[in-house]
């Protein structure tokens, strides 16, 4: 009932899903990739400002700010567009009668949850500003995803599929590429890079179904330019962003300039992955990656930049509060061989020592107990001493102590270099820390 519901909502703030067709939307999803991905569409996008008049981004999770996964032409919508949209939308949804005999589940005045609800808003907010191109990530999967409501893409892109959210999408890579296929339309070309051939068969019989034909890019179409994000596997994500850009402006019968390809490539600025840091002795390398094959692409990323460099010290920072952690930090460990940290420290995603969340980073999802018990941060701690027994180990409650000891730490050693690593939330409450954002 996911996107029969979707379009009910939708309806209760005044919409049909064709509504939507004016933003000429280009859809992408995938296991990996999918953030950069929407990162570079936008900012090759951006270069044709004289033809595309306001470009929206709609992409999750957020780092610091809840703002950052509505963007228009790049920058986050301000507070003040956010809350009245915000309160436009719960209006119409408290107000705009039910459709009782088909939604008897849906009762008037009622709400959808988190991520249906910033979908809904991105259109809305969309809509109202005028944007001309749109660019949406899906949050899980694609076919029952809630940005799945969109009828009509310009194009759409499944970038590099891994085994991930198996509770929604089924534990194998043909179930996760079934899921993914659902974005692909009739009438929009399915574009994804290249996948395991299993998932691959899967991706060309979804695209069949619509009538289309899968056309897997050629993943060496970025080998030669200059990316505003790092790391190798980057390339790949930003190849499918230039296959997928030539087909939306092909669409909007806009010509295609390469240099304003490769001047997007090199501008895009995407935080929180493979993103370097420094701040006086500290240099902190910084992803996101939460996925067995994201730490082995975030672990060797960093071990190429710093393999060379001999810090006094090194330093791991990591949490990952839910997925399979103490897996996930023995594939870093073996990954980053023969690299060693002298100090890890293992931290809960709590923002601030007080106990406090920043306020757009509090979470439901994690149990309080578990977080009290630092019950997650104690395993990998014991798991780590079995990996390596020689490096200094520390189960912290919260992310702005586990800052103060790297600090503590520089003090003492000098040059250090940090690796943070593990969860996007993490790495969101560790960038409000550094930033001195009090909230
Ligand atoms: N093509 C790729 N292959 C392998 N790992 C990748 C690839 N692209 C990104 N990653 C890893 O995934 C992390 C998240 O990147 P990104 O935000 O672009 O992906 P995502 O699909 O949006 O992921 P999430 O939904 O988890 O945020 C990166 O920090 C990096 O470690």
């Amino acid at each position: 009932m996911a996107i029969p519901e979707m379009i009910e909502w939708t309806r209760r703030i005044g919409y049909k899903p064709s509504d939507f067709n004016k933003l000429n939307i280009i859809h992408v999803t995938g296991t990996k990739g999918k953030g950069s991905t929407c990162a570079f569409t936008q900012s090759i996008l951006s270069q044709y400002s004289n033809k595309i008049n306001k470009i929206g981004l709609y992409t999750s999770p957020h780092l610091k700010s809840v703002r950052e996964r509505i963007r228009i032409n790049g920058q986050p919508i301000a507070e003040e567009l956010f809350t009245k949209y915000f309160f436009e939308v719960w209006d119409n949804l408290s107000s705009t009668e039910s459709n009782a005999s088909k939604f008897p589940q849906m009762d008037k005045g009622m709400k959808p949850a988190y991520f249906k609800y910033l979908t809904l808003l991105s259109f809305h907010v969309f809509v109202k500003e005028g944007v001309d191109t749109a660019i949406y990530e899906v949050g899980v999967g694609g076919e029952y995803d809630s940005t799945n409501i969109i009828e009509s893409p310009t194009v759409t892109g499944v970038t590099a599929l891994g085994i991930d959210h198996t509770f929604m999408l089924g534990n194998t890579i043909d179930e996760i590429a079934w899921n993914k296929g659902g974005i692909y339309k009739h009438g929009s070309k399915a574009f994804s890079v290249n996948q395991p051939i299993d998932a691959l068969k899967v991706l060309q019989n979804r695209a069949l179904e619509k009538d289309e034909i899968l056309t897997i890019i050629d993943e060496s179409l970025a080998k030669d330019y200059e990316l505003g994000i790092s790391g190798d596997f980057q390339r790949q994500n930003a190849a499918l962003a230039i296959a997928l850009t030539n087909e939306h402006l092909k669409k909007l019968n806009v010509e295609i300039d390469e240099f304003k390809t490769i001047k997007g490539l090199k501008e895009t600025f995407w935080p929180g992955r493979c993103q370097t840091i420094k701040k006086n002795n500290i240099t902190y390398y910084i992803d996101g990656a939460h996925t067995k094959e994201s730490v082995d692409a975030s672990s060797n990323w960093y071990k190429s930049i710093t393999f060379d460099k001999h810090p006094q010290t090194r330093v791991l920072l990591f949490n990952q509060q839910t997925r399979d952690a103490t897996a996930l930090v023995s594939r870093l460990y073996n990954q980053i061989n023969p690299i060693k940290f002298d100090h890890v420290i293992f931290t809960t995603n709590v923002t601030w020592s007080s106990g406090n969340y920043s306020v757009d980073l509090i979470s439901i999802n994690t149990s309080k107990d578990a977080v009290d018990k630092l019950q997650v941060q104690t395993e990998l701690s014991n798991e780590w001493n079995k990996l390596d027994s020689n490096s200094k180990r520390y189960v912290l409650h919260d992310i702005e102590s586990s800052i103060n000891l790297i600090e503590s730490l520089s003090a003492k050693y000098g040059e250090i270099e940090v690796f943070v690593c593990g969860s996007l939330h993490l790495v969101g409450g560790f960038l409000v820390v550094l930033d001195g954002d009090k909230n």
